[in-house]
């Protein structure tokens, strides 16, 4: 489908500020309840962490966040150096655990992580003794499953990278490695991708086409998504909502919900919402 009919994930009004957004709800919070049904909402699981707090001996990195990601939507995590993005994604995936509060996936508690929230890193982290379909294998290997072939052409063929099944992952790209973690990860079917500053370290033209690869796989899987990064372009590609967050311990400091309809990089209402997130960004302080 064309990303333009990309459906929002989240109520535009959930929390009644009668706009997109959210300045009267700094943590995002859909309204109960109130979550628009996506595409795949059917498919697609909820992501709710509530009141969580984490602090690192003398560093409290947020204290009481709250944070609802609706089925189907992307939520992008942006903020400056050190304040706590890829924290609060390794608590959503279960990678740490909260000094205090929870988190919820499909309305299960995230006590540790679990190839049904799936985590995509900034280094692909390929196993290198093994060829690129065998790398997108380990996850059902690992839990003593047989991979299904079919679903590995499937998933390589999504990727882009059908031509290159049988290479060494040393002969890959970096766009092309990290289409090849995101098959991995993808294997598993997981309810959620939880995503870390996944396209960082590429260049422009191949990170650019990689988010667009991105948003047609969330769309056609119908998954759940948060998408760390330091990128506003990026973020307001993506995101159904970009929360901001702002420096320790201030955790997300506002959530600016992003018109669906906008995904073209140079139109006037993404240049507007690039500026509306840039202000918010450098009104909870820039690095
Ligand atoms: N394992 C740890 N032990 C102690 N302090 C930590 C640990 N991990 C993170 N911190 C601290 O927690 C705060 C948040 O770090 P975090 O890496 O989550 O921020 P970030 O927003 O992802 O940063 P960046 O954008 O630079 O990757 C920082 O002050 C960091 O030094």
């Amino acid at each position: 489908m064309s990303l333009e009919s990309r459906p929002a994930a989240a109520d535009d009004d959930a929390d009644g500020s009668g706009g997109r957004s959210d300045a009267a709800s700094p943590v995002g919070a859909a309204a109960d309840g109130a979550e628009t049904v996506g595409r795949h909402a059917a498919d697609a699981a909820p992501i709710v962490a509530g009141d969580l707090t984490k602090r690192y001996d003398d560093t409290l990195v947020f204290d009481g966040l709250d944070l609802r990601v609706a089925p189907g939507e992307v939520c992008c995590l942006l903020g400056p150096s050190g304040c706590g993005k890829t924290t609060l994604l390794h608590l959503l995936a279960g990678l740490e655990e909260p000094t205090d509060g929870r988190v919820e996936i499909d309305g299960e508690a995230v006590t540790g992580p679990d190839y049904r929230w799936g985590v995509v890193f900034q280094d692909p982290l390929l196993y290198p003794w093994l060829s690129v379909r065998e790398n997108v294998e380990i996850g059902p290997r690992l839990r003593g499953e047989t991979p299904d072939a079919d679903h590995v052409d499937e998933l390589l063929e999504l990727v882009g990278l059908d031509g290159v099944a049988d290479a060494d992952t040393s002969d890959l790209s970096g766009g092309m490695a990290q289409r090849a973690s995101l098959a991995r990860t993808l294997a598993n079917d997981p309810d959620v991708l939880l995503l870390d500053e996944p396209f960082s370290a590429l260049d422009q033209l191949t990170k650019m086409e990689l988010q667009d690869e991105l948003l047609r796989i969330v769309d056609e899987l119908g998954v759940t998504a948060v998408f760390v990064t330091h990128d506003i372009d990026e973020a307001v590609y993506l995101g159904d909502r970009v929360a901001i967050m702002g420096p320790v311990p201030a955790g997300i400091e506002h959530v600016e919900r992003i018109d669906s309809e906008t995904r073209s990089r140079d139109d006037e209402a993404f240049l507007a919402e690039r500026a509306a997130t840039f202000e918010r960004l450098e009104a909870v302080g820039l690095e």
